[in-house]
């Protein structure tokens, strides 16, 4: 008999078709996302579920005894109680490598836009405030080619933030890490510096961490204060490795430049955060993994890793801590 799985956010045809090969699937139809509550119910009787920002923790898995796996449909697993998941033996798994290129793309595109203004001078020329003037230093931005990079958590995507930077940018490479990287040092003549040398050295903060109990709030008052005041933050990772209050009076004080973000501290953002209202601040709605391609590698990745683990193979993405 084949295992039962639920899945709780939509997927493509061809990842349902690869589920349905090996597995019943029970699967969240509803037009928003599934209440938390529905989903309790709804996984009392399966072995797997697929799913992307739920949060898994003693509750859930109380509600869910045959559970065996739960696959994030992403590389962040911040959502996981990985301690809740060991006590009751369910694997936990994720989708790393897949999405590497396109969320190194989206920092880039957010350094990009930050530093030369793209967003706030486009709305310029949309507002038809576009008019000859003598003086064209109002549309001055920053440089991006070489400049410096410091990367905070030199990980999949962040080697994949350094080659761009590198090869792309002629960018000078500075990175903070866990632990040292050699072979990234070597391929991208990359730096490793403490963090609060990288924080005085960089031109573009790359903010590229998992969240976890030590990454939270990473960057507070007195990091952003180590700065250049020339300095553009960017945050790909997870809004919370970041004080946003601090990032906030940082950039209402003039003490960096500007921010590109992809991730908040509450998402979506409150509508009345003072972020949205800051020219020199470009912000995108979670995005980094955004595209149709990515997301069903994602995806496909996601179906895999259940189907290893309920076919007895083993995950092959389990998480660990
Ligand atoms: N915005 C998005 O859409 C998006 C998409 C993908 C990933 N992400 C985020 O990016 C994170 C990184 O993804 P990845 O695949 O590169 O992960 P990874 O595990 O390959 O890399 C993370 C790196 O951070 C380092 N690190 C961990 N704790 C640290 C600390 N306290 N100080 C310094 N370095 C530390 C690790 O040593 C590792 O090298 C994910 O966990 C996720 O939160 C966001
Ligand atoms: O961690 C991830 O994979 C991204 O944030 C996608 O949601």
């Amino acid at each position: 008999m084949k295992p039962t799985i639920y899945i709780s956010q939509p997927v493509s045809e061809k990842v349902r078709q690869y589920l349905n090969e090996y597995c019943e699937v029970k699967e969240w139809r509803g037009e928003d996302r599934i209440p938390r509550e529905t989903l309790l119910k709804e996984i009392a009787n399966v072995e797997g579920l697929l799913t992307a920002w739920h949060k898994i923790d003693e509750e859930l898995l109380a509600a869910a005894p045959k559970l065996k796996v739960v696959s994030n449909v992403s590389v962040g697993y911040n959502n996981f109680d990985v301690q809740a998941l060991k006590e009751r033996n369910v694997i936990g798994t994720n989708t790393p490598y897949v999405l590497d290129d396109t969320v190194a793309d989206l920092t880039m595109a957010l350094i990009l836009a930050t530093a030369r203004r793209i967003t706030e001078l486009d709305k310029y020329v949309k507002d038809k405030k576009w008019e000859p003037v003598k003086d064209e230093e109002q549309f001055f931005g920053l440089d991006v080619h070489h400049a410096t990079i410091g990367i905070i958590g030199m990980g999949r995507i962040g080697e994949a933030v350094a080659q761009r930077a590198k090869f792309g940018f002629d960018m000078d490479v500075l990175y903070h890490n866990r632990s040292r990287k050699p072979e990234a040092e070597k391929k991208y003549e990359a730096e490793y510096c403490e963090l609060p040398s990288l924080l005085e050295r960089a031109d573009f903060v790359v903010m590229l961490t998992p969240l976890t109990a030590e990454t939270h709030h990473l960057l507070g008052e007195q990091e952003f204060k180590q700065m250049k005041k020339s300095a553009i933050f960017v945050n790909v990772s997870r809004g919370q490795t970041v004080d946003e209050q601090a990032l906030i009076k940082a950039l209402q004080n003039g003490e960096i430049h500007g921010a590109g973000l992809d991730v908040y501290q509450k998402e979506p953002i409150e509508k009345d955060n003072p972020l949205l209202e800051m020219r020199n601040v470009v912000t995108v709605p979670h995005i980094g993994s955004a595209t149709a391609q990515t997301r069903e590698a994602m995806a496909m990745r996601a179906a895999q890793n259940i189907v290893a683990v309920l076919t007895g193979k083993g995950a092959i993405d389990p998480v660990t801590d």
